[in-house]
């Protein structure tokens, strides 16, 4: 028998409509649709249906938006799609589902291809850009055997599938919300089965990659495997399924800590590139990143979340990679930039400026720092210190352990004719009155001096500090946000003979730290 095609209404008000084998069928305002809505055009939309492949052209003829599986179309633009699709007559409106008789045996397989032709001009020309080319094979030999691995005592985990194939062009895919996503509807998987994978197009998309000559990878950060809720038995079960499901060779990369693999950081694609793709140098013109941690503010589409982070299109941009979300990728969905939140700061624009010599005073005093947990005062107090030839010393209450050890430890340092520099938050005058009043007390003047680093830019510090391991009590959230709630900004009037800037002066140890600290480190 052969197959056939139908549009049929979600809500059953109308017997489903036939969309014969290869002609076109202008569905709109019209007794077979029961559509009365004025906004909807009685040409709304052109379907044409290829029964013999189960893939059908869609094309918005009407003025206002059509819309598909919840993404609005764009006049004119011809888009493909395949059995159970949800169509939206207008958006939002006038939910259909095509369907094939009988359906096809494997959707994902048997599916339109959205080719990049298809899509949207702009975006046909940005992909093909990255995807045409040569696809020469590559010499190296594909994996025999599939093979798990541990890197930094399970920091890290690599799975390589039997058949894959390094090469210089590397497709890497995050995992969850993009090549998968729940069964239960959840936002988070309540268990190791709980998955399916997130768009029909997924498997012949990845299978288009490896025919072109990419090698496909996943990254994926899975920190609850790190904190043990996960266990990485089950996990590594998931993956192989998944793996086996998607039938492609697949190597997934998962982060279990907070550390440098995880994204934005670049571990694992460092790893990647300088161990595991048999010397290859990889192409990152030619290389790309799919992920839905994009920053994608509240209802990018019609009902949608906002994007719970940005570490994939952070990571993207951390490696100078171009970047898709799983919509763009999979669905060729067009995404405005509008709609994409940007980082608060970006690590690379920032401006050092010189030390600032006021810092360093000839009269002996007390230099009262104000500033975030992470803005630089232990780093500006050492470079005082150094500069100063040991005339500065510091004292520290992450240290000493309260403000009166500090206070009696400072007494002492100026006795023995030491100016000191009291590294602390004092965000608010309370705090700072102390150091004025003991001052006047000893005998000596007191200035202060502010970090100019930001909420955003003392967070990054912060989050660079760890990464480097450099010994140091974690900060929370909680404690950046009361620091900003308490902060009122110091005056002369407090007492100071002066209140100073302190700029970000951008010194570092060697071209590594330099290099780590211009990458984007936090999530969003
Ligand atoms: N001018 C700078 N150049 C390079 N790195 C800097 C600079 N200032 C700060 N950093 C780095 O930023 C991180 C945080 O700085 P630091 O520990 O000095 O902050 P802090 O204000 O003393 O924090 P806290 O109040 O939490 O102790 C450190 O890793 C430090 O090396």
């Amino acid at each position: 028998m052969p197959r056939k095609c139908y549009l049929t209404c979600l809500l059953n008000s109308h017997p489903p409509i036939p969309l014969p084998h290869n002609i076109e069928t202008i569905i709109g305002r019209s007794k077979l649709t029961k559509i009365k809505d004025q906004s909807c055009s009685r040409n709304q939309l052109s379907i044409k249906a290829d029964c013999e492949n189960c893939s059908v052209e869609l094309k918005q003829l009407g003025l206002n938006p059509s819309g598909f599986d919840g993404f609005s179309m764009t006049k004119d633009a011809i888009y493909k799609v395949g059995h159970n699709t949800r169509i939206e007559v207008l958006l939002n409106n006038h939910v259909h589902l095509l369907k094939f008789d009988p359906p096809p045996v494997d959707h994902s397989k048997a599916e339109g291809k959205r080719k990049l032709e298809d899509m949207e001009p702009e975006q046909s020309s940005r992909k093909s850009m990255k995807m045409e080319g040569d696809s020469k094979p590559c010499d190296v030999k594909a994996a025999p055997e599939s093979v798990w691995e541990n890197v930094d005592s399970g920091e890290l985990y690599i799975y390589t599938a039997k058949g894959v194939k390094s090469s210089e062009k590397i497709a890497a895919f995050d995992m969850d919300g993009t090549l998968i996503t729940p069964k239960s509807g959840k936002v988070y998987p309540v268990d190791i089965s709980d998955w399916k994978i997130a768009f029909p197009t997924v498997a012949q998309k990845l299978k288009e990659q490896i025919e072109l000559g990419f090698k496909v990878i996943i990254l994926s950060n899975q920190a609850p495997i790190g904190s043990g809720r996960v266990k990485i038995e089950d996990f590594k079960k998931k993956i192989e399924n998944i793996v086996r499901k998607l039938d492609v060779p697949i190597q997934a990369y998962i982060a279990t800590g907070k550390g440098f693999y995880r994204k934005p950081t670049t571990g694992m694609w460092k790893v990647l590139s300088e161990e595991k793709n048999d010397g290859l140098v990889i192409d990152m013109e030619k290389s790309f990143y799919c992920g839905d941690a994009a920053g994608r503010t509240a209802n990018w589409a019609p009902g949608k979340k906002k994007d719970h982070s940005m570490a994939d299109k952070l990571m993207a941009e951390n490696l100078g990679l171009t970047f898709y979300t799983p919509e763009e990728f999979f669905l060729g969905h067009k995404l405005s930039d509008v709609l994409m939140k940007k980082p608060d700061f970006h690590p690379k624009q920032y401006t050092p400026e010189p030390f600032d010599q006021r810092l360093i005073s000839s009269e002996k005093e007390i230099l009262v720092l104000v500033g975030f947990p992470g803005s630089g005062k232990s780093f500006i107090a050492r470079e005082i210190i150094k500069k100063s030839d040991n005339r500065y010393v510091s004292v520290c209450r992450d240290e000493l352990g309260s403000w009166q050890k500090c206070a009696s430890t400072a007494t002492k340092f100026i006795q023995q004719g030491k100016s000191v520099i009291v590294d602390s938050t004092n965000p608010d005058r309370e705090s700072r009155a102390r150091w004025t009043a003991l001052a006047t007390e000893l005998g000596v003047g007191s200035r202060c001096a502010k970090m100019a680093a930001s909420l955003a830019h003392a967070r990054h510090n912060n989050k660079y500090r760890e990464l480097r391991k450099e010994k140091h009590l974690p900060v929370s959230d909680i404690v950046f946000h009361s620091y900003k709630n308490k902060f009122v900004e110091p005056s002369t009037k407090e007492g100071f003979k002066e209140v100073l800037t302190v700029k970000f002066t951008g010194t570092f140890e060697n071209e590594e730290a330099e290099k780590m600290y211009k990458l984007h480190l936090l999530e969003k």
